[in-house]
């Protein structure tokens, strides 16, 4: 094992109400809250984990879904090194708008359509009974647009959220070569990281 953690800043982007920060929550701090709040602007909180003998510390930086706060969160998403597009399954509407958050991150991230980036596709809420997306038009969509990895999970009841987080670390792995690497966004990251890191958590509206 390598003795120095690696930060990887992930961004948590989804409609309002699909449970990104109760996603958050459960993954760094084993809880859950049936009666969260609306994120206002954007929110992060930090975890380590070791994937195959390396260690990262996982930035994980949770936005506000709703429209009204679109210019609060859009400049967190420069110098991310994972996304993680989040819907929930009993709510179709947040799934079709998968297409309009991955464009909108690609556009505030400065990053060019069509080149390599590690998404990976959360469909939150399993544990709901009245499922409105299934899991192959699921899964077929994720196929279609660059065999981006896929989890179905559930933040209230602990399904798969500990694997689709350091999933995304692997799929970091992976693609870590091909990513093209700006200066600007290193940059960036430098600058938050070390607000992160002195602060432990933030809310910036
Ligand atoms: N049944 C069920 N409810 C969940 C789950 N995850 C979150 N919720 C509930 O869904 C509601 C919204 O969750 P949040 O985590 O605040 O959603 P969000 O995506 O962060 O919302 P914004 O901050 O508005 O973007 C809350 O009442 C949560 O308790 C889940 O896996 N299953």
């Amino acid at each position: 094992m390598s003795g120095r953690s690696k930060l990887l800043k992930v961004v948590l982007l989804g409609d309002g109400g699909v449970g990104k920060s109760s996603l958050m929550n459960r993954f760094v701090s084993n809880k859950f809250d049936s009666q969260s709040f609306h994120t206002i602007g954007v929110e992060f909180l930090n975890k380590d984990v070791t994937v195959n003998g390396d260690n990262y510390t996982m930035q994980i930086w949770d936005t506000a879904g709703q429209e009204r706060f679109k210019s609060l969160r859009t400049p967190f998403y420069r110098g991310a090194d994972i996304c993680m597009l989040t819907f929930a399954m009993d709510d179709r509407k947040s799934f079709e708008n998968l297409p309009m958050w991955k464009r909108e991150f690609l556009y505030y991230a400065d990053i060019q359509e069509g080149s390599p980036f590690p998404f990976i596709i959360l469909g939150n809420k399993v544990d709901m009974p009245n499922r409105e997306v299934s899991d192959d038009v699921a899964r077929s969509w994720c196929t279609k647009h660059g065999n981006v990895p896929y989890f179905e999970t559930s933040a209230k009841d602990s399904i798969n959220v500990e694997l689709a987080f350091t999933s995304a670390v692997s799929r970091f792995r992976e693609m870590e070569d091909q990513l093209e690497i700006k200066q600007v966004h290193t940059t960036n990251s430098v600058d938050l990281s070390r607000k992160a890191k002195s602060s432990g958590v933030g809310c910036c509206s």
